[in-house]
């Protein structure tokens, strides 16, 4: 049955402007005919024709520039969550390919590293057009292959490419310094340079922008990457991947494996060219990512899981509170590292913010991502929904009451109904762990106090946000949460211009904005000495 309405979705794209932030067919080996055109409805085949006519429907790894099949032909099913078709078939590499894609990747930085900034940084402003150019396939590719609605996969298109933008520019700005020397016969100078091959992990539930926050930065200062995307998602990097090939960033500068997850991170840390691993993902594999760089002791930086706290006190401007949590909460149908976790709202506004909430979140509408005004898609998989069922259960055991939606939907799958529970309390799953979908708890507090150590009950500390109109109370809190990034009456707070990152067991290090140059350079000290000498 065809669920994709393409008549709907090409009035969609025409009526979308091109952006402005603020905010098949290559076929595997063993496959003699496209997969699309065997396996999926004929609406679906247009949507294929199209992405195919693009030149964007990649299904090979990219290593040395060459679009490459797993050396032993084997290949893994990439599936519309919302269909459960598959749309194509990947290679299913592992350390072999990725010990080449190494061995390209550190032969392009002897001569990445070399070209100027000014030069890098063309190739990125090349890159970002192209993103842009094409952000119409680029947005149908991570709706196909991640369910997100198409708005939105457009808006994280917008959102993606502007890493690159961002970093084409600080690509130009990577400053030295001149220390005054404690010796009059000598200069001290201090020289940045690209720590070298990055090795790039990122999650499905953002396949293009959790891909260039890194490798934006990384090329901007001279490395080169080898990326692992999810294996459920790679479609949208290898299309990006395309794109820089096509922006005159060098061959072996950008190469993209998948398959065997763990035999392809294991190949990236044992590797002593591997000067960095760079992850966005679950805290468990990140743990595992930092004991293992450990190995060859590489630079680490880490985006792990969050548990946001969503604080709103009496003061509240109960309107911008509403509609910002909902924001921050339904994003991605719940399935963000920054989306609320648990609303911890006081006791004076508590009724009527509960009352005002279960009416916004009533108004969000569930479908196929394709589907015009649909605003919550799927769960990316079954697992997911299982996830999200159990933490519902746990909360209904322990005196949770559920006052919208607590079960799948009835279009089946993976959608699951936008759910609204009062009475969590912090012992709770839904309190101590990301759910990564679409249930928002509410707990209630009464001081100021008690609500700061309600947030900091955790190991996480991604993003918070608070609802006040007290500006010390703002600050006070602020400063009080342990947490990477705060949102003040408002719920969507991620840009490219802005440090994002957690503290705790939310990660290490920081990502886009000038900060997140630093992660991809090493500091040399250079002493010249004898300087008296004529
Ligand atoms: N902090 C952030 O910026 C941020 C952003 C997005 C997602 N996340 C977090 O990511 C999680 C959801 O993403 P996910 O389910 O894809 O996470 P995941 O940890 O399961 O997978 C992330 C990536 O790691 C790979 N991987 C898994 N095991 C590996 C191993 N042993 N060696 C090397 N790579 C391995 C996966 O294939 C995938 O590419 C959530 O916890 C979410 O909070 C964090
Ligand atoms: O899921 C995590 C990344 C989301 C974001 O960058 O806002």
């Amino acid at each position: 049955m065809a669920r994709i309405a393409v008549a709907g979705y090409s009035r969609l794209f025409s009526s979308l402007s091109r952006p402005r932030h603020s905010i098949l067919l290559f076929s595997p080996p063993i496959h003699t005919t496209p997969l699309l055109s065997r396996q999926m409805s004929v609406d679906a085949q247009s949507l294929a024709d199209r992405l195919s006519s693009s030149g964007l429907l990649k299904i090979k790894g990219l290593i040395g520039g060459k679009w490459t099949d797993a050396y032993d032909g084997k290949t893994i099913p990439v599936k519309n969550p919302a269909t459960g078709e598959i749309v194509a078939e990947v290679p299913c590499m592992g350390a072999r390919e990725t010990n080449d894609a190494i061995f390209h990747a550190n032969n392009t930085f002897k001569s990445w590293s070399k070209v100027t900034a000014h030069e890098r940084s063309k190739c990125l402003r090349k890159w970002f057009n192209l993103l842009i150019a094409h952000k119409e396939e680029l947005g149908q590719l991570i709706t196909l292959e991640q369910g997100k609605p198409l708005k939105e996969a457009m808006g994280e298109v917008d959102y993606g490419a502007s890493f690159i933008e961002f970093f084409a520019e600080e690509a130009k700005r990577v400053y030295g310094d001149i220390i005054p020397a404690p010796l009059a016969d000598r200069r001290l100078f201090v020289l940045k340079q690209p720590v070298g091959v990055v090795g790039a992990i990122s999650p499905w539930n953002f396949p293009l922008a959790m891909i260039t926050r890194k490798v934006g930065p990384a090329l901007a200062c001279g490395c080169t990457v080898v990326i692992k995307p999810s294996e459920l998602t790679p479609l949208t990097a290898l299309a990006a991947a395309e794109l820089s090939l096509q922006a005159g960033i060098p061959p072996g500068a950008v190469n993209v494996v998948m398959g065997n997850a763990s035999e392809i991170g294991d190949a990236l840390l044992a590797s002593p060219q591997v000067r960095k691993i760079t992850f966005t993902g679950s805290t468990a594999v990140g743990k595992k990512l930092m004991a293992g760089a450990a190995q060859t002791v590489k630079k680490v930086s880490l985006e792990l899981g969050g548990n946001a706290p969503c604080i709103v006190f009496d003061d509240a401007d109960l309107d911008v509170a509403v509609k910002a949590t909902l924001a921050a909460k339904f994003r991605n149908s719940g399935q963000t590292c920054v989306c609320a976790n648990r609303i911890i709202v006081q006791e004076g506004i508590y009724a009527k913010f509960a009352d005002a909430f279960l009416k916004a979140v009533q108004n969000l509408k569930v479908g196929d991502g394709f589907s015009e005004g649909v605003t919550q898609g799927p769960l990316i998989n079954e697992a997911a929904v299982h996830k999200v069922e159990s933490f519902v259960e746990d909360a209904i055991s322990k005196g949770a009451k559920v006052i919208l939606g607590g079960k799948r939907h009835s279009l089946g799958r993976t959608f699951y109904e936008p759910t609204v529970i009062t009475d969590v309390k912090s012992d709770m799953l839904l309190s101590r762990e990301e759910v990564f979908g679409p249930v928002a708890p509410l707990l209630l507090f009464k001081t100021e106090e008690e609500a700061i150590v309600l947030a900091n009950d955790t190991d996480a500390g991604l993003a918070a946000y608070i609802f006040t109109n007290s500006v010390q109370r703002t600050w006070r809190v602020s400063e009080a949460l342990e947490y990477g990034l705060v949102g003040v009456n408002e719920g969507i707070i991620s840009t490219e211009v802005a440090p994002f990152g957690g503290v705790k067991q939310s990660g290490l290090g920081r990502e886009g904005s000038k900060y997140g140059m630093d992660e991809y350079l090493e500091l040399k000290y250079v002493c010249l000495g004898d300087m008296n000498r004529k």
